[in-house]
Parts: structure tokens; C-alpha cells; sequence
């Protein structure tokens, strides 16, 4: 028999599966609202006018194709950090980070399961809110650390369920995965009070909270704004894991430009630290890819380029924003009774409509909509010329 006779097929991916289902089907009027990439309002990817400056620059250097260490890139580790942080921080300048690049936002939470894997000393339990983005209990689970839920959406109000929060994360110095801004799936954050609650939690019942930002910039078009939770976390001298990626905020998806960094006590400890990650990244994959690190480089180390980059985020942010109040407002033309509120009220790539799952198979059935099961729709796929559409349908499936 051949080696791989016992090898089962693996199921689909969800997410993708539905971008196949919406290729396949002929209707003209079909909308894609399962991808969780950017479109721009006549459906189409986008690269960022101040990306395509970087790498016009980049490739008037004619740069060599040297290896990256095995840390990546140290300019860009310094831009990326410092993007989190924010000027104002002393933590950079103590030394107390210890950041290296990784494959993107998945590749940097991947560097950080393994480091957690191999070294934390408290309890070596993963907590992820409920629901959360599906890829964050299989890398976990990867690495051999046992994931458990903590309560986090409120399906009543379509918003958070903060009481949840704090009840399920009482436990004793376990690890704790947050989603620094633009909650994927929900769409839902907690408010600055309640962030600021929640890290004197963390704090007292010393967790280990690793902040994921996959989206600074993306979900309120302001990176300062939507780094709040980290810069709070460094302010209250809590130690934390962050990742983060440039694929939504910078349009990268595909270059997989990410950063991994372990907040530590001092700079020997950092050191120490940074030396292990080192040693856990070599046989992964010895070192990252230096193409959208350039890229990061060129736009974080010029100003006037920086501050292009920061317009382009707002034309993403403010579309996304703008396609949220535009549903909003059709589904009350098309004389919609539900309570809408939490479709301006959430942020970021993602909406959870609340939608059930016979009126998700409708809209797909009946009008080539194309969502999650879980009724989450990426707000990126929601045009000015099908957002009508779209609520006269979502109307007609919640009557
Ligand atoms: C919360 C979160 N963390 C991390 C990531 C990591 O993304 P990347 O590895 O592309 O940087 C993502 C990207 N998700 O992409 C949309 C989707 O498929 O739902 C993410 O949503």
C-alpha cells in the first residue's frame, strides 16, 4: 500500500470555502462577504498610494537580497514596536522589549504560542474569548497549549458582555489572548473604561494577557486610538505578549510583514529572552522575508511618507465606516423594525449581524449573498452599489 494510505481528507477551510462557493455562482447581483481583505468601493483590492511610493524608492536602491537575521529586519522590529507604543514610552529606550519579526500577524502569534510554549512558568492555559478569530485555537493547539473560552459577546445586544468577561477570567495567572482593537469576528470592543478595568483585573489576578493588533490604524482610522489597550497595558507596568500585522493597515497581505514582542522586566531579561526566541525561530523558518519589511521601513522612517500612509488608513477606515452607516440607514428605508444599532456601533473589517443561520442560508439561497455561518459579514465587501441590495435583502430574510 502507499505511505500516505491512512492520510483522511481534511475539511475546508470556512472562510474560503464560501469565496468557492461565490466564484461558482452566475448571478449577477452576487456580493462576496466572507473576505476579510480590504475592498475599495467598486469591490477591488487596493494598494496604498504611499506603499506603491515606498516601493517605487525601494527598487531605485536596487538593494541586495542578503538574509534578514534571524530576528528580522532590526530597523523595521524598532518601527513596529515604537508604532504600538507610541513616542511618549520609556520602554524602548530602557530596552525592556524584546521584538523580532515574524510571518505576518499569524506567523507573530505562532513565534509567541511556541515562546509561551517552552517557557511560561504560571498556567499554561490559553484563554480565548468567545467567539474568536479561527485561527487562534489551531495555532495554540499546535504548539500543545490547551485552550479554554472566556466569555466575551453578548448575542442579546449584539455587543460585549463585559460582566462575562471578568467573571470567566478569574483565574489565577493563566494567558490571555486579546484582541487589541477590531474584535474579528464581533466587531466589538471594549470601551476605554472598561479596558482600564480590565487591566487592573489583570493585574491583580496577575494573568499573562497577549495582545493581538492585527488592525491598528484599520478599525478607527487613527493608530493611536486603536493601540489604546496596548499603550494602557505598558503604562500600568503590566508585562504582555503583543503580534502584530501590517496586512490590513498597510494592505500587505500577501508580503507577511508581522512583529512579535515579550514586554520584560529589564533589559538583561530582555536579552535573555530575545535569545530564545531566536533559537526557537531558526529551524522554523531561519529568517523572515525582507521585501515587507522594506516597505514598513521606507514608510515608518520618513515622515512625509508616514503621514501619507496615515491618509491612506483613513480612506480605508472611513469607507468601511461609511458602508456601516449606509446599511444601517437602507435596511430602515426598506422598513426594517430590528434594532440595527450595533451595525455603526461595532468596528473594524467585521460585522456580527445577529443574523441566524436559516436567514444566512437565505440570503445566500435566495440572493447569492455570500457570509459566515455566524452571520458575520466583512463590511469590506459592502459597496454604495450593492449596499441596497444588501438590506432589502437582510430585511426581507429578518422579517
Ligand atoms: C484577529 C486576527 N489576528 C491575526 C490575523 C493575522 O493575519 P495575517 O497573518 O494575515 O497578518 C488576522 C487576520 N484575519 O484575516 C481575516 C480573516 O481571515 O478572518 C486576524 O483577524
Amino acid at each position: 500500500s502507499s505511505w500516505w494510505s491512512q492520510v483522511a481528507m481534511g475539511p475546508p477551510d470556512a472562510i474560503l470555502g464560501i469565496t468557492e462557493a461565490y466564484k461558482k455562482d452566475q448571478n449577477p447581483k452576487k456580493i462576496n462577504l466572507g473576505v476579510g481583505a480590504y475592498r475599495d468601493d467598486n469591490g477591488k483590492p487596493f494598494i496604498l498610494p504611499s506603499v506603491q511610493k515606498a516601493e517605487d524608492k525601494i527598487m531605485s536602491k536596487n538593494m541586495d537580497k542578503e538574509y534578514s537575521p534571524i530576528a528580522g529586519n532590526a530597523e523595521f522590529c524598532k518601527h513596529s514596536i515604537k508604532l504600538a507604543l507610541g513616542d511618549q514610552n520609556d520602554i524602548i529606550q530602557n530596552g525592556l522589549n524584546a521584538t523580532v519579526q515574524g510571518i505576518s500577524g499569524t506567523g507573530s502569534l505562532y513565534i509567541g504560542a511556541t515562546f509561551l510554549s517552552h517557557f511560561f512558568p504560571g498556567n499554561k492555559e490559553v484563554y480565548l474569548p468567545t467567539p474568536t478569530w479561527g485561527n487562534h485555537a489551531p495555532i495554540f493547539k499546535l504548539v500543545k497549549l490547551p485552550v479554554k473560552s472566556y466569555c466575551y459577546y453578548n448575542s442579546e445586544t449584539c455587543g460585549l458582555n463585559y460582566e462575562g468577561v471578568l467573571e470567566d477570567l478569574n483565574v489565577k495567572q493563566s494567558i490571555v489572548l486579546l484582541h487589541a482593537c477590531a474584535h474579528n469576528p464581533t466587531g466589538v470592543d471594549p470601551k476605554p473604561e472598561q479596558w482600564k478595568e480590565l487591566a487592573a483585573v489583570i493585574k491583580k489576578r496577575n494573568l499573562f494577557p497577549f495582545l493581538d493588533m492585527a488592525y491598528q490604524g484599520f478599525a478607527s482610522g487613527d493608530i493611536d486610538r486603536d493601540s489604546f489597550a496596548v499603550r494602557l497595558f505598558a503604562k500600568e507596568g503590566i508585562k504582555f505578549a503583543l503580534a502584530q500585522s501590517y496586512a490590513k493597515n498597510m494592505g500587505l497581505y500577501g508580503e507577511r510583514a508581522g512583529a512579535f514582542t515579550l514586554i520584560t522586566s529589564d533589559k538583561d531579561e530582555a536579552e535573555r529572552v530575545l535569545s530564545q526566541l531566536k533559537i526557537l525561530i531558526r529551524p522554523m523558518y531561519s529568517n523572515p522575508p525582507i521585501h515587507g519589511a522594506r516597505i514598513v521601513n521606507e514608510i515608518l522612517g520618513n515622515s512625509q511618507l508616514k503621514q501619507e500612509w496615515l491618509g491612506d488608513i483613513q480612506t480605508m477606515a472611513n469607507r468601511i465606516i461609511s458602508a456601516r452607516q449606509q446599511l444601517r440607514d437602507n435596511l430602515k428605508k426598506f422598513g426594517s423594525s430590528h434594532d440595527w444599532s450595533h451595525i455603526t456601533d461595532q468596528i473594524g473589517m467585521f460585522c456580527y449581524t445577529g443574523l441566524k443561520l436559516p436567514e444566512v442560508e437565505k440570503l445566500t439561497k435566495n440572493y447569492s449573498i455570500y457570509l459566515t455561518k455566524d452571520g458575520r459579514i466583512s463590511m469590506a465587501g459592502v459597496t454604495s452599489k450593492n449596499v441596497e441590495y444588501l438590506a432589502q435583502a437582510m430585511h426581507e430574510v429578518t422579517k
